[in-house]
């Protein structure tokens, strides 16, 4: 393979991807921010209801790649003549070393500690020996392989809760599941009767595959599945929709039961408190690389 590297401004991104994978036979084309890692660089990130704060980078890196070096040669300099390209940079033309891709992704993945006797292990893992409980789970398409601070902090307060607490989880609510692993997790810590939740179709397929795989019982689907009252309720989204999301959350949880909220930035706690004012006093429980998890303990 070769991979010819060229830049771009935004506007010409697109048409530049399109010319290199309709017209030129490009394998791929990846597009990055020329200008990563540097004090020039750009957040693109939007949360869910708020628009991204642009379209695209100023200067994009583009990556093609190529079967042949020659088919590389020949799409520049077709590419480079065209009269809308007098902005397009070629940056390099350089073979691909053949790679082990699978095991340098696998290789990315180690197990991640919980606590110390709770684990999320891939399966291309051997169990470190003071895991009692072990969550098996690779990275797939949906969001929560554990590796992430909000899961790592959820999971952690399910592990850490008292015997006590535990005994009362006879329903739990994973809104917003992912992967499945809140659920997972809260299945090996004594929960009962799991709903587990997504608006995303593909998260709701990976949770039934991923709690299969973990020999868990619980019922994944569309958001409509949630009914009821659960002594706990767990959501780990973002600040954004977890503020719409209240009046609903809220209202699934049992009384005396727990609300337990991640995917919320330090600097947005006080905007949830407030939003969760009406129903419970939310607080911060645990803070982890600038995430909090908050968490409510609802009235008997
Ligand atoms: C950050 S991931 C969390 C996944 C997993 N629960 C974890 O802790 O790692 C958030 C998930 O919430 C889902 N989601 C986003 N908005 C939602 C909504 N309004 N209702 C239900 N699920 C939602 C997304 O599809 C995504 O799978």
């Amino acid at each position: 393979m070769f991979e010819l590297i060229l830049r771009a401004p935004e506007s010409l991104v697109e048409t530049v991807s399109d010319a290199l994978m309709l017209e030129l036979d490009a394998l791929s084309v990846s597009v990055e921010d020329a200008d990563a890692d540097s004090e020039a660089e750009q957040a693109l990130f939007g949360e869910p209801g708020m628009p991204a704060p642009k379209a695209g980078w100023q200067r994009s890196t583009l990556r093609a790649l190529f079967p042949e070096e020659a088919a590389a040669t020949e799409a520049a300099t077709l590419l480079l003549a065209q009269d809308w390209a007098a902005d397009v940079a070629m940056q390099g033309l350089q073979p691909v070393p053949e790679q082990d891709w699978v095991r340098l992704t696998q290789s990315q993945f180690a197990p991640v500690e919980i606590t110390p006797s709770f684990w999320i292990v891939p399966t291309w893992h051997e169990p470190p020996a003071a895991a009692q409980q072990i969550i098996r789970l690779d990275p797939g398409l949906a969001f929560g392989t554990g590796t992430h601070p909000t899961t790592r902090m959820c999971l952690r307060w399910i592990a850490t809760q008292p015997d006590e607490r535990r005994a009362g989880w006879q329903r739990v609510l994973d809104y917003g599941c992912g992967s499945g692993i809140l659920a997972i997790g809260a299945a090996l810590h004594n929960g009962q009767a799991i709903d587990a939740v997504d608006i995303d179709p593909a998260a709701v397929t990976s949770t039934q595959a991923n709690a299969q795989a973990n020999g868990v019982q619980l019922n994944a689907g569309l958001p409509e599945l949630a009914s009821g009252h659960y002594p706990l309720v767990l959501a780990n989204i973002l600040a954004t929709p977890l503020k719409l999301l209240a009046p609903l959350l809220c209202g699934h949880v049992a009384a005396g039961g727990d609300l337990v909220l991640a995917g919320i930035l330090e600097r947005q706690a006080d905007e949830l408190t407030a939003a969760y004012a009406p129903w419970c006093e939310l607080a911060v429980h645990d803070r982890e690389d600038g995430w909090v998890l908050m968490t409510a303990r609802f009235a008997p």
